[in-house]
């Protein structure tokens, strides 16, 4: 990249273990890995794990993160400067040297506090924030700590209920700032699912903003609830069941999308996509093969893969924008 090159900056929130690991898979697909630098603002801790304890305060408390760091090494980020960057090491729970970090076309900032500091905030081009229903995300942790690290059912709920506090003071509120939500509840098909496997997904977007312009379903503005299943999508129990209204959210206009259930197969979501409008894809059936190129990616069949596709299809848009405008404003001042 060179020094006249727009750094595109992208904010990715959400309390660990609530998809983001999966989300920036499917961003790299669109950008490419080289063209993405990710940086997980863990890195920001300025206390480590055992300090933590010692003062009493979790890894989700400001006074457990360096905002100040954070903030001028993005914005020299953004600028086009290399910074050095600190490291948390999650297995020993300690800061490792730094390393040096270089800018490059797209950087991602994800993890607890993209955009807690209003400073931080400033500086983004589109956010998104993860939003994990409390049952799914019990449900989801317990699945992955226990078949992965070990972990007893005992052990998550502790953690879970140990982060709560600090999770509804300091990470939930920043929602509210995001250019779209994924908001990740269980299912209202199956009365009393203890499962939390089929989950309704809402993909909810600000209206008001530059950088969205949201997908609806049918009829822009309308209110709409679809059950496609029938000869042209295959549904098993318990079927699938759309919904596209207008909405208010923290005093934004909105326009929410709503995927409750999951696809059979894949490879028919093309049904649902025909009906999809202001999908930022280069081509009609673009989301469809998106999803089907990562069919283990856990959600690519329910409304959580498909709404991450169609979020980072409208980040892909809005760099592109941002490049074009960057590169036209840069091509009237060199003829001026
Ligand atoms: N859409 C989904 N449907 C079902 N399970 C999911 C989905 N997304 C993620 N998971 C489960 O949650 C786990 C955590 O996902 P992921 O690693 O993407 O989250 P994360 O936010 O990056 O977590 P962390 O910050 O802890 O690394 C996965 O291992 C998987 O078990
Ligand atoms: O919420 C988290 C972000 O992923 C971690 O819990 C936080 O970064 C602290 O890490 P660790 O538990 O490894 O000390």
């Amino acid at each position: 990249m060179t020094s006249s090159d727009r750094v595109v900056l992208i904010g990715v929130a959400g309390d660990s273990g609530c998809g983001k690991s999966t989300f920036l898979r499917r961003l790299a697909d669109l950008f490419g890995e080289e063209m993405m630098t990710v940086i997980c603002l863990d890195d920001y801790h300025s206390l480590d794990r055992k300090q933590r304890k010692q003062v009493g305060v979790t890894a989700l408390n400001p006074k457990a993160n360096n905002f100040d760091l954070m903030y001028e090494q993005i914005k020299a980020l953004k600028e086009g400067k290399s910074v050095e960057k600190p490291i948390y090491n999650h297995e020993t729970g300690l800061l490792d040297p730094p390393e040096t970090v270089h800018p490059n076309r797209i950087v991602v900032i994800e993890g607890l506090h993209p955009m807690y500091d209003e400073r931080v905030r400033g500086l983004l081009d589109f956010s998104v924030y993860l939003d994990l229903d409390d049952e799914v995300k019990i449900a989801w942790k317990i699945q992955r700590d226990m078949a992965e690290r070990g972990h007893t059912y005992e052990d998550v709920l502790a953690a879970i209920n140990s982060r709560r506090p600090d999770f509804d003071a300091y990470i939930d509120p920043q929602k509210q700032y995001a250019d779209v939500v994924i908001q990740i509840l269980p299912t209202k098909l199956i009365k009393d699912d203890t499962e939390r496997k089929v989950l309704r997904v809402r993909m909810i977007q600000r209206d008001d903003v530059e950088e969205v312009t949201p997908v609806y379903l049918f009829d822009e503005g309308s209110t709409i609830d679809w059950i496609p299943c029938g000869r042209k999508l295959t549904c098993s129990y318990p079927g699938i069941r759309l919904h596209y209204g207008p909405d208010e959210y923290y005093g934004h206009s909105v326009s929410v999308l709503e995927v409750d259930g999951q696809f059979d197969r894949l490879e028919e979501v093309i049904y649902i996509e025909s009906h999809l409008s202001n999908v930022s894809s280069k081509y009609y059936g673009e989301v469809t093969e998106l999803l089907l190129k990562h069919k283990e990616y856990p959600g690519s069949n329910n409304g959580t893969g498909l709404f991450q596709v169609l979020v980072g299809l409208e980040m892909r848009s809005a760099y592109e924008r941002l490049v074009s405008s960057g590169a036209s404003m840069a091509a009237k001042a060199a003829t001026n």
